[in-house]
């Protein structure tokens, strides 16, 4: 862990670092530039070969996509309070989509012309579901149930099997409930290679959406053209910028529950408050030998987590806006001006009784933000990710008479006499 005071010799250029740009490493951008080849050009074949390579399953072309009959497997599996669970969080993703879901309008412009926009859901879209370290079923709903919510007919998830080439039955039961019409069992960036490219066995999406480990998220970064990608959602982090009035048993156990995410998760709390501080380390090294995931997280604490003592919570606010932090948890005595200070996090969560994990089973907002400093050019997944806008244009005549002078005029600037004349003559002729 690195423990910084704004005192400390080296904490001007530390902070100076945390402004960060998600620049793809020139190796990861290699190997996925070949799996993507790859897969272009051997299809299905490529597909298996990866899977036995990445994922330890040796599986043929059929079993590439996941059965009726273990869909069936899989909701025999799950209990009734596993089940329970994902409905709750299922109907607060509905319920939170609807208000971002975006409704066709329209006005009439100056020229008495009716313009308007016309919102249509994408048709097909492929759903990326991390399977690498833990059974992301929250990742399933948080993703796939957006898709669901803005009626797109046809979704396809995709998440990496097991060496005994099974998904996890939670995951598989969550996808259905979130509207998945086929699931296939490729990971990694053949997985998004297969949707954006289609083989033999997938038809190519429209889309691809969801998170993933850098292989990942390389894929979907070079296949945007091909696909439409939502954002490039990496390895999780949280910030968390506390003045005095933080609890230090809940800001312990948020950092720890970060640190849990394992691999390339990034922790860093912030505070003014050197007292707050002490107590918040002297928290994590108790609460620590109660979790389950302590290697994990000893890992993450090593190497991927920073605590820094601020000169004040303006320089706090400031270091948040670089650093454009996945998960922002912001604790303060003025909460409301704070919060209108940040502008860059991907999702925020107020006061001292908002643990980041509620957000990222269940409060609504879907869980897939950006990572790696991206807050600063992306926001997190939305429902209307899923809307292809359309606008819409119509004229009458006395709109026509009304435009024809302004139309001329550009027509005669950029020489298209063509486009001045298509518009007088809808005047000379009933
Ligand atoms: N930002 C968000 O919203 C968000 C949400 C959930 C999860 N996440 C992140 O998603 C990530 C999930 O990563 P994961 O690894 O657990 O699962 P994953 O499914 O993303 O990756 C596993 C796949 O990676 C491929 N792979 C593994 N090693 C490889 C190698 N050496 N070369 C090429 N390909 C290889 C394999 O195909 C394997 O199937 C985590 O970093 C987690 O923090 C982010
Ligand atoms: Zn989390």
């Amino acid at each position: 862990m690195k423990i910084l005071r704004h005192s400390d010799p080296g904490y001007a250029s530390f902070i100076k670092r945390l402004n960060r740009r998600a620049i793809p490493d020139p190796g990861v951008r290699e190997l996925v530039g070949e799996i993507i080849s790859e897969v272009a050009a051997n299809g299905d074949g490529a597909l298996l070969a990866y899977t036995k390579r990445f994922d330890g399953a040796t599986l043929t072309a059929k079993e590439l996509f996941v059965s009726e009959e273990e869909f069936a497997a899989a909701e025999k599996a799950v209990t009734p309070a596993t089940r329970r669970a994902i409905a709750r969080s299922l109907k607060n993703i509905k319920a939170f989509a609807k208000h971002s879901l975006r409704k066709d309008w329209s006005y009439k412009n100056a020229e008495g012309a009716t313009v308007g926009e016309r919102f249509t859901p994408f048709d097909r879209v492929g759903v990326y579901v991390p399977g690498g370290k833990a059974p992301l079923v929250s990742t399933a709903l948080m993703t796939a149930g957006f898709a669901l919510a803005a009626g797109v007919p046809e979704i396809i998830g995709a998440t990496p099997c097991g060496p005994d080439g099974k998904v996890n039955p939670a995951v598989l039961y969550a996808l259905r409930k979130s509207g998945a019409t086929e699931v296939i069992k490729v990971g990694g960036a053949q997985a998004v290679a297969a949707l954006a490219l289609g083989t033999k066995s997938i038809r190519p999406v429209d889309m691809i959406v969801g998170p993933g480990n850098r292989f990942v998220v390389e894929a979907k970064r070079q296949l945007v053209g091909a696909v439409a990608i939502d954002l490039l959602p990496g390895p999780s982090e949280v910030l968390i910028l506390s003045d005095k009035t933080g609890n230090p048993e809940f800001i312990a156990a948020d950092l720890l529950a970060q640190a849990e995410h394992a691999g390339d998760s990034v922790v860093g709390f912030l505070t003014d408050s050197k007292a707050l501080l002490d107590k918040v380390l002297k928290a994590v090294d108790r609460q620590i030998l109660t979790l389950s995931r302590n290697k994990y997280i000893r890992d993450v604490l090593k190497g991927g987590t920073f605590v820094l003592h601020v000169k004040s919570m303006d320089e706090g606010i400031a270091i948040v806006n670089d650093f454009a932090p996945e998960h922002l948890s912001l604790i303060c005595a003025d909460e409301k001006k704070r919060l209108a200070q940040v502008r860059t996090a991907g999702a925020i969560y107020v006061g001292n009784d908002s643990p980041v994990a509620v957000g990222d089973f269940l409060a609504g907002p879907s869980h897939t933000l950006p990572t790696g400093g991206a807050g600063r050019s992306f926001s997190g997944l939305r429902a209307d990710h899923f809307q292809r806008r359309t606008s819409i244009v119509k004229l009458d005549k006395a709109a026509v008479r009304k435009s024809l002078d302004v139309v001329e005029e550009f027509a005669r600037i950029e020489g298209l006499d063509a486009h001045g004349r298509s518009t007088a003559i809808r005047l000379e002729h009933r």
